[in-house]
């Protein structure tokens, strides 16, 4: 199935109706009310194999082997220190920018190896939607955050940036909040919203991932609530991998858990398990409390 930006481009096949934009051969409206979700193409998933990543002279990943299934939400748990950010970084290769790494081992994702050499980063960094710890909007227009990306890849028609940026901004469950000034600077949006801007800005380039390094907690609880619910949405059209130092965030939305220790996996699994009946004592102490 097309996503939405590539059916975009065929104008042709494009139909308004007035109670919102139609693709035809879809039976789903765009927007609001009956806003749903357009499934990226094909599968996401990813599966990394024997890989160990040293910085410098220290082994800071060892020998991890996990799958990360497809459209489901995957929390990664662990102490500080860890590796639960590296471990994240390397599924978008932001790691090649940390001085004196290296990697050795496979990443698969969706089949295709993303560490060996002849990887296009930019056009596979597309697949991956990056949301950090703390909001960082472009200095610009709530509208232009959205439509830059956009832009950069080849979209100018002022009709379908302004689609895009409306589809984008429900999607990240924003658009009530600031339809009516859009044209106003992003920066002066609450945490909470340039958070969610944010992800309407990674959504808009259609990732097939979410990546996200504790992107709720430089927010108040009502916010990451909020981004909470969106990201129990928006799995059911793309795999999200959530980096979290709160349990109970990963106990109330978790389908799959990866605890980490000292640079392994220690374990892997379903949430209900991993929470439930962890198999390894490690775990076992890490969620009762022992240590964090
Ligand atoms: N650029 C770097 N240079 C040297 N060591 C690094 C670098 N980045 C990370 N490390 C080390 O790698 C290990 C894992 O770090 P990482 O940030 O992945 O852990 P984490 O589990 O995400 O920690 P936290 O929960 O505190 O954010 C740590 O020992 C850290 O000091």
């Amino acid at each position: 199935m097309k996503n939405f930006l590539s059916a975009l481009q065929t104008p042709s096949e494009l139909r308004i109706e007035k109670s919102g934009e139609k693709i035809p051969g879809r039976k789903i409206k765009l927007f609001r009310p009956d806003y749903k979700f357009i499934r990226p193409e094909g599968d996401s998933e990813i599966a990394v194999e024997k890989l160990n990543i040293y910085i410098k002279d220290q082994h800071i990943l060892k020998d991890i082997n996990v799958r990360i299934p497809d459209k489901k939400i995957t929390c990664i748990i662990g102490p500080s220190g860890c590796g639960k950010s590296t471990l994240l970084k390397t599924f978008n290769r932001l790691i090649d920018n940390v001085e004196g790494v290296r990697i050795e081992g496979k990443v698969l994702v969706n089949g295709e190896d993303i560490i060996s050499s002849g990887t296009d980063i930019t056009s596979f960094r597309r697949k991956m939607g990056l949301i950090s710890q703390r909001p960082c909007p472009l200095p610009m227009s709530i509208y232009d955050n959205i439509a830059y990306g956009c832009r950069i890849h080849g979209i100018r028609n002022r009709r379908k940036l302004n689609l895009i940026v409306e589809h984008y901004l429900c999607a990240a469950g924003l658009w009530e909040e600031v339809k009516d000034r859009l044209h106003t600077p992003a920066v002066r949006l609450s945490i909470g919203q340039q958070q969610r801007l944010c992800l309407a800005r990674s959504l808009a380039v259609e990732p097939q991932f979410i990546l996200a390094d504790e992107a709720t907690s430089a927010l108040d609880p009502l916010s990451s609530k909020t981004i909470e619910e969106l990201f129990v949405k928006l799995k059911q059209d793309y795999s999200i991998i959530l980096v979290t130092h709160t349990l109970r965030q990963a106990l109330r939305i978790a389908d799959y858990v990866v605890f980490m220790y000292l640079g392994e996996i220690i374990e892997a699994g379903e949430a209900e398990q991993v929470f439930n009946h962890p198999r390894h004592e490690l775990t076992k102490n890490y969620l009762s409390g022992a240590f964090s």
